[in-house]
């Protein structure tokens, strides 16, 4: 049987509580979702994973499993609850750049999550202000040259991408350095990890275990870059069904024979392990090629014409509208404020009222796990049309 809540810190605190009163820390606050009291913050203590749950339902306190990056510096801030299912927290005295962060409660992917785990979890998704690119799954069977294109992506456009590093338990080749091609490590440590709702997706592929944390995702996201993941069929269709929002692509040999040809030239593997790979890439193929999985299907018979191809696709060969935007505005957010919300809009409202902006979320894309982006911020007052500009359309 959980503590029961206790008394609260002031009046405004004890109304958003869902009929009871909260006792609450001074860097804490308390929200309202349905039946349960999300009170959030607390993040210096080291014993906190700063999200706890009153269930009103069970009279009980819950501690849920906490996905995702949380927030650092977590002084003041304001909530409001969006779509039953996530809360919105912006950060007092902040910036635009680490002011809105969002725990998602009860989206698709903390469904699934809640499932897989059999516990209550919540995942953070930090928001990402301005117009962003959606990240970019690329499949392909062993040998293909899906590592070639992307290393060629990466060295052309040192600024833009950044590769999603996998967890994988086969050893490591000659030149593949830990943390850099992969994060290196053994299956019990990764099944413990699977099972602690480490990975945006995982899969078992020839013979081992590989995963996307979803700290390799927003790692990218972070450094303002655009996500990179090599991953195989299975990863895909996972990453398909979850929030990344990401452009599907699976690279096709021109034959079996030149795969098998590119597989034996590279020369890392065993013959044992290339009868693996070549055995499972049929399989790979029929399913790449079969259903609506993949947005694009690229043949990589000559490597230059393979790759300008890509660059296409990524709107990179000045033929696309799909301009990069790299800087927005910087916003600073007063010290203490309130917010109101109107309809997808946000008015964070500063407590002397001499400041309004407004954040609004029109075109909010993504989602935990991962960034969540296309967020827009401007002057209350200076905004005439929706239209005036594609800040989060892709
Ligand atoms: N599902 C999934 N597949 C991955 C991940 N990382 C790599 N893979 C796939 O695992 C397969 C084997 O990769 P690897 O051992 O590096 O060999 P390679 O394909 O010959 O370069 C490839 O199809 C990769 O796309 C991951 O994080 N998740
Ligand atoms: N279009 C191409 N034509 C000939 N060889 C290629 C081509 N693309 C890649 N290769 C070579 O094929 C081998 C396998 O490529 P790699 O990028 O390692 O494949 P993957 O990452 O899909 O396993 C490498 O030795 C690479 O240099």
């Amino acid at each position: 049987m959980g503590e029961a809540p206790v008394f609260f810190a002031d009046d405004s605190q004890a109304t958003i509580s869902n009929g009871f009163h909260l006792k609450l820390k001074e860097s804490e606050s308390a929200i309202v979702v349905g039946n349960k009291t999300y009170v959030i913050g607390g993040f210096d203590d080291l014993t906190s994973n700063g999200v706890r749950v009153f269930d009103k339902s069970t009279d009980e306190w819950v501690i849920p499993v906490v996905l995702g990056t949380k927030p650092n510096e977590f002084k003041g801030h304001s909530m409001t609850v969006l779509d039953d299912d996530r809360i919105l927290i912006i950060k007092h005295n902040s910036n635009s750049n680490d002011c809105a962060w969002f725990l998602e409660v009860d989206t698709h992917f903390v469904q699934e999550q809640k499932k897989k785990l059999e516990t209550d979890v919540v995942c953070w998704s930090k928001g990402v202000i301005g117009y962003a690119e959606r990240p970019i799954v690329i499949s392909g069977p062993s040998g293909v040259g899906k590592g070639t294109l992307i290393n060629r992506l990466m060295k052309d456009f040192p600024t833009m991408f950044g590769f999603s590093v996998s967890h994988t338990t086969r050893a490591p080749r000659e030149k593949e350095e830990n943390g850099v091609h992969y994060h290196f490590t053994n299956r019990n440590v990764m099944e413990d990890e699977i099972k602690a709702g480490t990975f945006l997706e995982y899969a078992s592929v020839h013979g081992n275990l590989y995963g996307t944390s979803i700290e390799a995702v927003e790692v990218v996201a972070d450094a303002g870059k655009r996500c990179i993941l090599d991953i195989d069929v299975q990863g895909a269709r996972s990453v398909r069904s979850s929030s990344l929002d990401a452009i599907f692509i699976f690279i096709c040999p021109p034959s079996f024979e030149e795969l098998e040809k590119r597989l034996r030239a590279r020369g890392t593997e065993t013959e044992e392990l290339i009868q693996k790979r070549l055995c499972n890439a049929k399989a790979e193929l029929e399913q790449g090629t079969s259903d609506d999985l993949f947005d694009h299907i690229l043949v990589n018979d000559d490597l230059e014409a393979c790759y300008e191809l890509l660059k296409k696709i990524l709107g990179l060969d000045g033929s696309s509208n799909a301009t990069f935007k790299t800087t927005t505005e910087v916003f600073d957010l007063p010290l203490e404020f309130s917010l109101s919300k109107m309809n997808e809009r946000i008015i964070i409202i500063s407590d002397n009222a001499d400041h309004k902006i407004v954040l609004d979320l029109t075109n909010m894309k993504g989602g935990a796990p991962g960034r969540t982006r296309g967020l827009r911020m401007y002057h209350a007052g200076l905004h005439t049309t929706d239209d005036d500009d594609n800040d989060g359309n892709v």
